[in-house]
């Protein structure tokens, strides 16, 4: 398998501050990688910069999927609740890729949505805005529209956080489905069990790599302390490549 995504030497930050740092190295198509490290340690920065949120400072990151074949679930803080749509209208988004924007929702479509809604266990809840779900209800929701999307490189910030355990364990259901599709699958994830059940590899970040691969050989005891001395080290007016931070 080839690589989807190339990091080069890539920084990433805010206003000339680096958030990322010295990024090198391949994501491989079919990957299904787990981005795991402190609060802070740029694992949101480095999903924004895959997304084309945020351009890199320096360095730059090669991605061979075109852009509308990206899906990107930002953390679910930064979703705007208060946006007057119900759950159907948000999961038929999914299909804009396909119909454009002002495009009509065909029979067929219609069929998909009704499907996508019924795979995420939110039959009945169609015609419900989304300002009255649970956070666990709109996250199903998200999931559902992630489905219609049918992207080839997924970018997950945080899929489960404050999720019961069932609601986990059925989205995971979905990130491993998409995976056996081909999928590649980049997810942000606190929860180190769920990583290593599930995540066969892993990129453990404290503004610079600490370790990239099998998930067993990266979540170890010296590199999950490694990452925490190394946030708590950092300087956060650290300017733009200073050669003390350099890896
Ligand atoms: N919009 C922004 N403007 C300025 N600084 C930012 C911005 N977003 C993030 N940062 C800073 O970039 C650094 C990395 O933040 P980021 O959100 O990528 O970390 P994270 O690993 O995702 O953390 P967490 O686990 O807490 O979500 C932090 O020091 C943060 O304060």
């Amino acid at each position: 398998m080839g690589a989807v995504l190339s990091f080069r030497d890539l920084t990433l930050g805010y206003e000339r501050h680096p958030a990322v740092h010295h990024l090198a190295g391949d994501v491989t198509e079919g990957a299904l990688l787990a981005v795991c490290g402190p609060n802070g340690a740029g694992k949101s920065t480095l999903l924004k910069g895959i997304a084309g949120v945020l351009s890199p400072l320096a360095g730059r990151i090669d991605c061979t999927i075109a852009s509308r074949d990206i899906a990107y679930l930002p953390q679910a803080a930064e979703i705007d609740r208060s946006f007057p749509i119900d759950v159907y209208d948000l999961v038929s988004m999914g299909l804009w890729h396909r119909s454009g924007l002002f495009g009509g929702i065909a029979r067929a479509d219609r069929a998909r949505i009704e499907q996508a809604i019924a795979t995420v266990g939110l039959e009945g809840f169609e015609n419900r805005p989304i300002g009255t779900l649970s956070g666990g209800q709109m996250q199903r929701t998200l999931f559902a529209r992630l489905l219609l999307q049918e992207a080839r490189l997924i970018l997950l910030d945080e899929p489960f956080t404050a999720l019961d355990a069932g609601t986990v364990a059925d989205l995971v259901a979905l990130v491993e489905r998409w995976n056996g599709e081909g999928r590649t699958v980049l997810a942000v994830l606190h929860d180190l069990e769920l990583v290593r059940s599930h995540f066969p590899q892993t990129l453990l970040l404290a503004r610079q790599p600490v370790a990239w691969g099998e998930t067993r050989e990266v979540l170890t005891t010296p590199n999950l302390s490694a990452a925490r001395r190394m946030c708590e080290a950092w300087d956060e007016t650290a300017p733009f490549c200073a050669p003390e931070q350099a890896a």
